[in-house]
């Protein structure tokens, strides 16, 4: 199914060609040699560089405007003002390049404003372990709004914003494909979150009078969207990576599929993403897509095409 184009009343839109001619671009202030490796790959292409940077300055300026409303308004109740970060969504199917573009942003937002203190979270740390999946009886719908602790998640929010200094956040690992009972990421002083997952601009599924939104507690939102055709070759290319890596360890979710040839396995999680992933983009993902203040459409080599902004 394509993608269905976001509202033209609520957003503006503009051809990643129209959009970079928009932008000024001439004073850039970092250099495309100051990236790491994987990210300098990303970037090859000079006009997808400049437009990661535009958008990313864009959000410094957003970032700067928080700070700054923040100073006005704990002077005004006498507070001395306290850094609370500034937290940006970044949602998208499964498999749209939402942990990659997060980290192009991390890089960038970090070098245009001087900080180390810009981390990025995922959502998937805070799905339930795979045992209590299996308690519940949905380890079908992982990804499902039900499968996460979204008191943990809203209760991780809320210690942020509330300026809590140090941030424990559980880990999952695509590798093994659940929670990790040992690891934990640990978060200090963080000026800017980017919080990416699948649900991060879903309502509360219980949907009670006391549950919150994610969105709460966001200060910007961007969409990374892609025809659902490419996300598909995306994601096989992805388990099947870590199908060949790993299917020999015994420890290792993918050891399981190990009896099946590469063609075997592709069907497999073609499989899955026909009862699993698509069902869950277009029933719960997708819907949320013009709740963010921007959208990234991408192309089927990951460049991203069209740039949505909305209007208010
Ligand atoms: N801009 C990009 N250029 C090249 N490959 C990309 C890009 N964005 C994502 N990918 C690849 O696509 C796959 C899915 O991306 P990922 O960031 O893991 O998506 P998500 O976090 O949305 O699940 C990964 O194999 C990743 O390396
Ligand atoms: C962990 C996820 C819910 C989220 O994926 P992500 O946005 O990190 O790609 C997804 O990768 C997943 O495991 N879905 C369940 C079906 C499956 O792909 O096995």
């Amino acid at each position: 199914m394509a993608s269905l184009q976001p509202n033209q009343h609520l957003f503006w839109s503009s051809a990643s060609g129209e959009w970079l001619k928009q932008q000024m671009i001439r004073d850039l202030q970092i250099e495309r040699d100051d990236l790491a490796g994987k990210l300098q790959n990303i970037l090859a292409d000079r006009d997808q560089y400049h437009i990661y940077l535009s958008i990313v300055r864009d959000l410094c300026h957003h970032f700067h405007k928080y700070t700054e409303e923040r100073r006005l308004t704990s002077l005004k109740f006498g507070e001395a003002s306290s850094d609370i970060p500034f937290i940006i969504g970044v949602a998208g199917g499964v498999a749209a390049g939402k942990t990659t573009a997060a980290a192009v942003f991390r890089e960038l937002l970090s070098q245009l404003l001087g900080t180390t203190c810009v981390d990025v979270v995922s959502t998937d740390n805070f799905l339930f372990p795979n045992a209590v999946l299996e308690e519940k009886g949905i380890t079908e719908r992982k990804g499902f709004p039900e499968s996460y602790d979204m008191a943990a998640l809203i209760q991780f929010l809320q210690h942020a914003k509330t300026g809590q200094p140090d941030l424990t956040v559980p880990v999952y690992s695509h590798d093994t494909y659940d929670v990790s009972s040992t690891d934990k990421q640990l978060i200090h002083n963080p000026r800017i979150i980017l919080l990416e997952g699948i649900n991060v601009l879903q309502r509360p599924h219980r949907n009670g009078p006391n549950d919150q939104f994610i969105s709460d507690y966001l200060d910007f939102a961007i969409y990374v969207d892609a025809e659902e055709d490419s996300a598909i070759n995306w994601y096989l290319e992805r388990v099947e990576k870590l199908y060949t890596v790993h299917r020999d360890d015994p420890a290792s979710y993918f050891h399981r599929f190990s009896g099946l040839t590469i063609q075997e396995f592709r069907e497999r999680a073609l499989q899955i993403w026909h009862t699993i992933n698509g069902p869950n983009l277009r029933g719960h993902i997708a819907p949320t897509k013009e709740r963010a203040n921007i959208i990234l459409k991408k192309d089927a080599n990951h460049n991203i095409e069209e740039i949505f902004m909305r209007k208010f």
